[in-house]
C-alpha cells in the first residue's frame, strides 16, 4: 500500500514523514492555507532521503511554470487537482498523479481519458481544491475497473478510518492531509499512526 502524506511545510515535519514509513511526501504550491513557496520546498528537499518520493500539488497552472518549478525544488510526481485536460497532462515532464473530484459514479468515466500514471479520487472539496477533510462514498470505487491507472484514495481519511477505507475501496494507495493535523498543524503522533494503520503494522505503544 502506497502511502502520501500532503500539504507538508517545514524541515521537521518532512523529516517524521520521511521516518514514518511513507511513500511519497506532498508539498501544496496551489491556493491553500497549507501553501509553500518553491524555495522552501527545495531547502526541505535537500534533507529528505531518495526513498520517499517529493510529490508537487498544482491547480490549473501552465505545464511550462510546473516543469519549471519541479526542476528548481526537485520534484519527482507532480499531482494535479484542478480541470487540467489530458493534453495538459502529457505536457508535463514527470509522472503525473490526476487528481478527479468523486460525488456520483458517473465521475469515475472521466479516469479513463487520461494516460497518467496514478488517478487520486477526493471529495469536490470546499474552500480549496483539496485538502477539506471530507470523505466520500468509498462504496463508490467499486466500481473502478482495471483499466484504471492506479488509484490513490483520498479526502477526509485519517487513522482511525484508513484500514476501513482500504478495505471498501481496494485502491493502490492513499493520500491524507487534514487528518493527520491538530489545529490546522501537522501532527507527527497522527503521521505515524497514519502510516502505521495503512501499512496495516502492528502500533508500538
Ligand atoms: O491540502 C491542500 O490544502 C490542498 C489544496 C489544494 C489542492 C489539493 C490539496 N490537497 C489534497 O487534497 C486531498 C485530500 O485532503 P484531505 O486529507 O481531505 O485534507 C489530498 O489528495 C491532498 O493531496
Amino acid at each position: 500500500m502506497i502511502v502520501k502524506v500532503c500539504g507538508v511545510q517545514d524541515k521537521e515535519t518532512a523529516l517524521a514523514v520521511a521516518a514514518s514509513g511513507a511513500d511519497f511526501i506532498g508539498f501544496v504550491f496551489a491556493e491553500s492555507s497549507r501553501r509553500v513557496e518553491p524555495e522552501v520546498v527545495k531547502e526541505i528537499i535537500a534533507f529528505l532521503p531518495d526513498t520517499i518520493k517529493k510529490v508537487g500539488v498544482f491547480v490549473n497552472e501552465s505545464p511550462d511554470e510546473i516543469n519549471r518549478i519541479a526542476a528548481f525544488a526537485g520534484l519527482d510526481i507532480i499531482q494535479l487537482h484542478g480541470d487540467e485536460t489530458p493534453t495538459e497532462c502529457e505536457q508535463i515532464d514527470y509522472p503525473v498523479i490526476k487528481a478527479f473530484p468523486i460525488r456520483e459514479p458517473h465521475n469515475l468515466e472521466r479516469l479513463s481519458l487520461y494516460d497518467v500514471a496514478y488517478s487520486l479520487v477526493d471529495h469536490p472539496g470546499g474552500k480549496y481544491r483539496g485538502g477539506s477533510g471530507h470523505a466520500f462514498d468509498w462504496q463508490l470505487l467499486k466500481q473502478a475497473t482495471p483499466s484504471h491507472s492506479q488509484i490513490i484514495l483520498a479526502g477526509g481519511l485519517h487513522p482511525e478510518n484508513v484500514q476501513e477505507a482500504i478495505q471498501t475501496a481496494q485502491p493502490f494507495g492513499v493520500d491524507v492531509s487534514s487528518g493527520v493535523e491538530t489545529d490546522g498543524r501537522k501532527d507527527v503522533s497522527k503521521i505515524q499512526a497514519f502510516v502505521t494503520q495503512a501499512k496495516n503494522k502492528e502500533m508500538k505503544i
